[in-house]
């Protein structure tokens, strides 16, 4: 009856919550037990004219006393679903995050983004209501049913029985509902995710979509989804409604069932008439615990749901953890690389690289040829791949990720500046630095002069550093990168997209790094790597040749001819620039 124990194990601190819950909900039922026993009684006696004047006094005490108990009960239920759920929080978003940390850099190589952000956020969500409503609920609508029993087969037993029957009609009733209900939720939440998919991809693109007039042809395709949406919505909501009205019938039909009892047992003269009126007021209590164990049935399936992809993230394999520190070298050596993303596809086919350290070399090729795809093996964040890579001399395997990233730094064309203040962004590259350190790679990075015009290392960078240009994003980039002062340095198309002055600067720092580092120059642009030590051409996922500038023209190879098609391009380029500003 969606338990999943492995689940509530796991989340070990919400069992005496759910314990304490269903007992403040039973000592409530019985102090309404002992209430209805004590109005009945009253009532049998103001028929049989023998009430006296302090058993009314009485009856008022314990109807008051049964009505405070009653209030605390409800509020301690609700306090302790209260804490249940933050403990079901705590611990789960405690678990996935410490799972992504041993999983590491390379976790997309396993699971998606977007899924650990739907698994901790709503997939968790989910789970609190289930651990905070469902689970006590569960347990409390086997006990009401059992203790009333109980009471009532000291009044009359046969109608006691009858009632306890036609408790697990609810639960039966429930599961034939859920073997048509699991179909239609599947398809619902199917429905669910296109329609969410679209609606931030195209919410995403909407300048682009306005740009091409292409919004009116994306907003009528959002609305033949929704439609689609809101007709299984519809069908999901009228599913609920007559699993309600079927949990409704069986609940008024049994207590139904259980006062006609009472009333043919009281004629037949087998019961007072007190006991009579007991059972039929208590006959409801029997099937409402169970009815509203019904009406979280929807609680209980996606809390199932969720808790399924939750473990699904939290058994994925981890990599092995390296133990190793990278020793006082760091050149950097691959042999026979291979690599895939998809088993059918390989990218790099035995790969041979040598980066030595105090020198600046090169990867280039053609776009997609797989030079990103080393970049990301290098920084940890491919861990599949076969053959070796060594800093150092260490296997990077076996280097501990911490080693790892304090040791080499990667800069690409979109790194990240993040919302608050130029100082914060820095001080994310060297936490104790002082102000004349940032102003000094802010120098370097001629970002200074600009910066002092505005508010020094307070002015404020909005989101991904949007109030910036993309050059001034890029140099405060490296400056942060910098000042990290790593003995190793990965560019990848760190100069893509940016004005050429800007571009200067970078690569002017990126050879001045050169001198004592190992800087390692990704890029697509041939005029960026003239001056290396070492240019690595990649084709088709193999080193095709390698060499200098002057070595690889003079081999006429695949080098020799990329380079005459960019040459013949900024050439056309700059001869139209010159055409345009003649006329
Ligand atoms: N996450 C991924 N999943 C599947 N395939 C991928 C993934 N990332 C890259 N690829 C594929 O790997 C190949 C190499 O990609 P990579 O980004 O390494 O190329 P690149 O040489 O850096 O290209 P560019 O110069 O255009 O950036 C491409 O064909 C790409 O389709």
């Amino acid at each position: 009856m969606m338990i999943n124990k492995r689940l509530i194990g796991v989340v070990d601190e919400s069992r005496k919550y759910i314990t304490g819950n269903v007992l403040v909900q039973w000592f409530s039922l019985l102090a309404n037990v002992v209430m209805i026993f004590s109005v009945t009684n009253l009532l049998q006696e103001l028929y049989l004219d023998k009430a006296l004047p302090q058993t009314f006094m009485l009856v008022a005490v314990i109807i008051a006393a049964a009505v405070l108990i009653r209030f605390a009960c409800t509020a301690a239920a609700a306090r302790m679903g209260y804490l249940s759920s933050r403990a079901v929080k705590k611990t789960l978003r405690e678990l996935i995050y410490r799972k992504l940390l041993r999983l590491g850099a390379s976790y997309r190589e396993q699971v998606s983004t977007s899924e650990v952000v739907q698994v901790s956020v709503e997939g968790v969500d989910q789970l609190e209501t289930y651990f905070g409503s469902y689970l006590p609920q569960f347990f409390y609508s086997m006990l009401a049913p059992l203790t009333l029993f109980f009471v009532l087969s000291f009044v009359n037993l046969p109608a006691a029985l009858v009632l306890l029957i036609c408790v697990p009609l609810i639960p039966v009733s429930i599961a034939a509902v859920q073997t048509f209900a699991k179909k239609l939720l599947a398809k619902y939440w199917g429905q669910y995710t296109t329609l969410g998919d679209t609606f931030l991809e195209n919410l995403q693109g909407l300048t682009t979509l306005k740009i091409y007039q292409a919004d009116a042809y994306k907003s009528s395709e959002m609305n033949r989804e929704a439609e689609h949406f809101r007709k299984i919505t519809m069908k999901v909501l009228t599913m609920q409604l007559n699993s309600i009205t079927i949990m409704d019938l069986i609940a008024y039909g049994g207590a139904a069932l259980g006062m006609v009892m009472a009333v043919t047992q009281y004629r037949a003269g087998n019961i007072t008439l007190a006991g009579c009126l007991t059972i039929i007021l208590l006959s409801a209590d029997f099937f409402i615990p169970m009815r509203q164990l019904g009406s979280f049935f929807h609680i209980a399936m996606n809390g199932m749901a969720a808790s399924d992809k939750i473990f699904h993230l939290l058994d994925l394999p981890e990599p092995e953890q390296g133990t190793a520190a990278v020793p006082n070298r760091y050149d950097i050596r691959c042999s026979d690389l291979s690599y895939s993303y998809e088993e059918e596809r390989e990218i790099l086919h035995g790969a041979d690289f040598h980066f030595p350290q105090g020198s600046f070399s090169a990867l280039v090729g053609e776009s997609g040829c797989g030079k990103s795809t080393v970049a990301s093996i290098l920084m940890g964040r491919n861990k599949k791949y076969s053959g070796s890579v060594t800093l150092g001399g260490v296997e990077l395997q076996n280097l501990t990720e911490e080693s790892l990233m304090r040791n080499v730094t990667y800069i690409s064309h979109s790194s990240y500046l993040f919302k608050g203040t130029v100082r914060e962004n820095l001080l994310m590259g060297k936490p104790d630095a002082s102000d004349g350190e940032l102003w000094q790679v802010l120098g370097q990075m001629k970002l200074a002069d600009f910066l002092r015009e505005e508010q020094g290392l307070d002015t404020l960078l909005m989101e991904k550093g949007a109030n910036l240009s993309g050059g001034q994003c890029q140099r405060l980039a490296l400056a942060r990168a910098l000042l990290h002062d790593s003995p190793v340095y990965i560019f990848d198309e760190a100069t893509s997209n940016i004005d050429v002055e800007s571009e200067n600067h970078i690569m002017d720092q990126i050879r001045t790094l050169a001198a004592g580092r190992t800087v390692l120059l990704i890029s697509h642009r041939l005029a960026n790597v003239v001056e290396a030590d070492t240019i690595y051409v990649l084709d088709n996922g193999t080193v095709a040749e390698h060499g200098n500038h002057e070595e690889l023209l003079t081999a006429g190879g695949v080098y020799a001819k990329l380079w005459e098609t960019q040459q013949a391009l900024e050439h056309y380029g700059k001869q139209e620039a010159e055409h345009e500003k003649a006329e």
